[in-house]
């Protein structure tokens, strides 16, 4: 009898042949599709195993759901998890997992008890020591794989990092490329996780025959090639390019209701009703229930009834929330909405304008420096998670941390490495506002531009060098090069923007109107380092904003 040919029959109990007429007489609650060796997933009375081409019962087991086979093994989910079965009903390995996907190409995605997925072998034998938020199917040996921050990317059979970039979201390799989004939208990135082309998409689809279909942000079909150049265009915009610029041009309507939210009181006092809320932030009641609906429409609150309430992303707005962005909005919409009114005194030829002293400014307001450096505190929080492992620290070093805040990511190397030393060298204030007292963590008030007259083993300058100039960041990185011995490393925690993408290219103006600093490209870092002393050995890519570019002293 040949099973390849059976379908599914239309109330789905049993098989059917080509002609239509029933492959046995045996009815079930549910079938499945037969797959090699020629067994086919059923299920009766709340019981599940699989059967041969004539109905009859592959093997006496019993399951709660069975699964068709692949390459010659079948998930099944039992009392105490799922596993993999081979075609006589035994089991493949004695692990059990929450849940188990296919194998393919030797390989199967699994989820642990604990909400982890990684991939295991036939052999039910993890095939490497990652675990991962997300694990996809293998397909042509590469797989995707998705981290705690949510950022994904691509690994080989034995979970090594293919390309070692990161995206917001991806798929697996189709006829070499993958369909992958970043900030700015989706598009076709290569085996070496490099755009195709520099256009970004509401949505593309997999390139067919060299050719694909994209959707625009304004709504427009049209099919490109691997260039990203349009080649048909199949119905067009949905939504005006006037609207759409209209809307970027009042973006400002945003920073302005965050900040006064926060600053008059009003996030705090939620959730409340609108007079409780006038009353309690001494505001009139129209002008309440307008900033409330303000919020309503940037998704920051809801009206519950006679109550507004927080939505999950106005929570963040919130002074005691572990990643406040309270004090960021206060000085987007206030100081630094300031600083960039200079922005066309910046860049004209022959200017007058400097760059404001931030850090001086900061400095000398007691209030704004607590509430810049908790800004800081929450970036630095919810951006440095991964970058420990980035570093590859032997875990014995001392690490001068130089321009390193209020100690966030000192306190993760050294709770990740114990052993390690890390002093943080920081302006005086900053020092004596920090409070950080973890073992191996000291203090030092200093100041970058002049000589550190500290050594150690290796230096961090996370966000630091683009708050400079070319000249002061190498006058920086001249410093740290005298305080480390030949081969000594340094490291570069910042984004790093791509040369032949737009991407960061906003972030690198607000750096210029807030510092007179710049982003830049690791090219660009390259150069830096070796201006002062260094060669940049290596860049990982993390799946969060900021990049670790390594150099290593001369
Ligand atoms: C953008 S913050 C980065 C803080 C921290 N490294 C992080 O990634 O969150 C720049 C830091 O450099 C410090 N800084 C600025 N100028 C400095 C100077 N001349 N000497 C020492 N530290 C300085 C600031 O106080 C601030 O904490």
């Amino acid at each position: 009898m040949s099973w390849q040919t059976f379908r599914v029959s239309s109330c789905g109990t049993h098989h059917i042949k080509e002609q239509g007429q029933p492959a046995y007489e045996a009815r079930f609650d549910e079938v499945l599709k037969f797959h090699a060796p020629g067994l086919a997933p059923v299920q009766r009375g709340g019981e599940a195993w699989h059967v041969r081409c004539d109905g009859t019962p592959a093997y006496r087991r019993r399951f709660r759901r069975t699964f068709g086979f692949y390459e010659g093994l079948a998930a099944v989910e039992g009392p105490d998890g799922a596993h993999h079965i081979g075609a006589e009903g035994q089991d493949a390995y004695s692990e059990k997992y929450d849940w188990c996907g296919n194998f393919q190409q030797g390989r199967c995605t699994v989820r642990n008890k604990d909400n982890t997925y990684h991939h295991i072998t036939r052999e039910g034998v993890a095939a490497y020591s990652a675990r991962w938020c997300y694990a996809g199917d293998y397909r042509d040996g590469i797989a995707v794989v998705q981290a705690a921050c949510g950022h994904s990317t691509h690994v080989d059979l034995n979970g090594i990092l293919l390309h070692g970039v990161w995206f917001v979201d991806l798929d697996i390799f189709h006829k070499g490329y993958a369909r992958a989004r970043d900030d700015e939208g989706w598009m076709h990135v290569n085996l070496q996780g490099r755009p195709a082309y520099r256009r970004r998409f509401q949505a593309v689809e997999p390139f067919y025959n060299g050719q694909a279909r994209v959707e625009r942000f304004d709504g427009a079909l049209e099919v490109i090639d691997e260039s990203g150049t349009t080649l048909v265009e199949l119905r067009p915009a949905r939504q005006s390019e006037f609207a759409s610029l209209s809307r970027d041009m009042v973006g400002f309507w945003r920073t302005q209701t965050i900040g006064t939210a926060v600053s008059l009181g009003v996030i705090e006092a939620l959730p409340a009703t609108r007079q409780a809320v006038a009353d309690r932030c001494n505001l009139s009641t129209d002008g309440t229930q307008r900033l409330l609906r303000a919020l309503g429409e940037l998704g920051l609150a809801v009206q519950d009834g006679e109550y507004w309430k927080l939505t999950m992303r106005g929570g963040l707005l919130r002074a005691d929330h572990s990643l406040t962005l309270a004090d960021a909005a206060i000085e987007y919409a206030g100081p630094l909405s300031t600083m960039w009114r200079g922005l066309p005194d910046a860049l004209r030829k022959n200017t007058n304008w400097t760059a404001p002293d931030v850090f001086g400014e900061v400095g000398r307001d007691e209030k704004r420096r607590v509430g810049h450096h908790r800004m800081l505190r929450s970036y630095a929080r919810h951006d440095y998670t991964e970058v420990c492992l980035a570093l590859g620290l032997t875990g014995d070093e001392h690490i001068i941390d130089a321009g390193g805040g209020v100690g966030v990511l000192a306190q993760l190397i050294l709770s990740a490495h114990p052993n390690a030393e890390v002093t943080v060298l920081e302006r005086a204030e900053v020092v004596a506002m920090a409070n950080a007292v973890t073992p191996g963590l000291r203090w030092r008030s200093g100041n970058l531009f002049e000589p550190w007259e500290i050594e150690g083993d290796a230096v961090l300058l996370s966000r630091v060098l683009h708050d400079w100039d070319d000249l002061d960041a190498i006058r920086i990185l001249t410093h740290a090069r005298a305080s480390l011995p030949a081969g000594g490393r340094i490291y570069i925690v910042e984004m790093l923007v791509p040369e032949e993408s737009v991407a960061g290219a906003l972030c690198d103006l607000h750096l210029l109107m807030a510092t007179g600093g710049r982003e830049r490209s690791s090219e660009q870092i390259g150069e830096l380092l070796l201006a002062a002393g260094f060669e940049l050995s290596t860049v990982r890519r993390l799946p969060a904003l900021p990049s670790v570019a390594v150099g290593v002293a001369l």
